[in-house]
């Protein structure tokens, strides 16, 4: 196929539009986009804006009307659908797992497609179960009804795993959990993605979880047409016009909260006899805003030593500063 190598490759959109028979305009219209190897990528846009349409067309679920796809150079439209679909990894909001498959049956599903022998498919549920923390002892000989809703997104996310393919294809896949679960597997998705560096596509309509995951976010609006494509701290600190400034909303300076970590920010010296609720080094700044909020104190503990309020808003006040620049310059 297009890669052997199991990290990710370059994907590129080159005036892709789909026009559905009947319909009287295209549901995505001439999209030009590179999506560099190993990045994640977020599609961001209101309901009905083609996210799924233009994410659909990289799988070939849904047919281009015109343009072209390349991933790693190749050409996407020259390959056999159900062959191309079998090293891009898929995982979708409603999960999508076989009822009467167990949790191990549903991951081994592309593996057994591609022949591995059963060895190796069973050495790599084991794997992935532990990979998404389900412990494969408990989980691989269940079904899909027997777990909750967070256990099923993992399952899904693991078999779009399964046979390690450089490119993943996510559309909300975590969507249909609530907020709890939901932050928890954003959590752990951002440490996986870390370790794997696959090109992930990832489609949402919460802003919240586009910055959270995206090394670059593409806000999308109607037809899929680009408003701004860039990191998310660029996009917050200046974005692009009125449509992507309405998509960020108010509060800009606790996203940027968001962005940042505990370990990336100056911290004081740890002074005995006084206990401090306690952050991790990777927690972000609005966690441990959250934290001091929630013990009623400015500072908190850290692995290296004290973060303090003030050095929180200092972390973010420059920036604030840097953006009224940019605005005024705009005048
Ligand atoms: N099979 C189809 N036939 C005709 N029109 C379609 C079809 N699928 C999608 N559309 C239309 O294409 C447009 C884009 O739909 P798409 O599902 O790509 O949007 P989306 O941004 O993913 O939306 P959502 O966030 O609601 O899932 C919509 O106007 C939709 O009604």
């Amino acid at each position: 196929m297009f890669d052997r190598d199991p990290e990710g490759v370059r994907i590129e959109l080159r005036a892709l539009t789909k026009h559905y028979p009947g319909q009287p305009a295209p549901a995505v219209d001439n999209v030009n986009l590179v999506i560099p190897a190993g990045e994640l990528v977020v599609f961001v846009g209101p309901s009905g804006c083609g996210k799924t349409t233009t994410m659909k067309m990289i799988n070939r679920l849904v047919e281009p009307t015109s343009g072209e796809i390349r991933i790693g150079g190749q050409d996407v439209l020259s390959l056999h659908p159900d062959e191309l679909r079998r090293h891009i990894g898929y995982a979708i909001q409603q999960v999508g797992l076989f009822p009467h498959q167990t949790v191990g049956q549903n991951i081994a599903l592309v593996p057994k497609l591609l022949g591995w022998p059963a060895d190796r498919i069973a050495a790599r549920v084991e794997e992935l179960l532990a990979l998404v923390h389900l412990d494969p002892a408990m989980f691989r000989d269940r079904y899909p009804r027997q777990l909750s809703g967070g256990q099923q997104q993992r399952v899904g996310v693991a078999r779009a795993l399964a046979a390690d393919p450089p490119v993943m294809l996510m559309d909300e896949p975590f969507g249909a959990t609530d907020p709890i679960t939901r932050e928890h597997l954003q959590n752990e998705f951002v440490k996986l993605q870390k370790q794997l560096r696959k090109t992930i596509i990832f489609v949402t309509h919460d802003f919240e979880e586009a910055i959270k995951l995206g090394d670059r976010i593409a806000v999308l609006k109607d037809r899929s047409h680009i408003a701004q494509y860039d990191t998310p701290a660029n996009i917050l600190a200046n974005p692009a016009d009125d449509y992507v400034a309405g998509f960020i909303g108010q509060d800009a300076t606790l996203k940027r909260l968001a962005l940042l970590r505990v370990a990336d920010v100056p911290q004081e010296e740890a002074r005995p006899g006084r206990e401090l609720p306690r952050i991790a080094a990777d927690a972000t700044l609005r966690e441990a805003l959250d934290l001091m909020v929630a013990h009623g104190t400015d500072r908190c503990g850290t692995p290296s030593g004290v973060l303090t309020y003030a050095t929180l808003c200092a972390a973010v006040g420059s920036s604030a500063v840097a953006r009224e620049e940019v605005v005024a310059g705009d005048r």
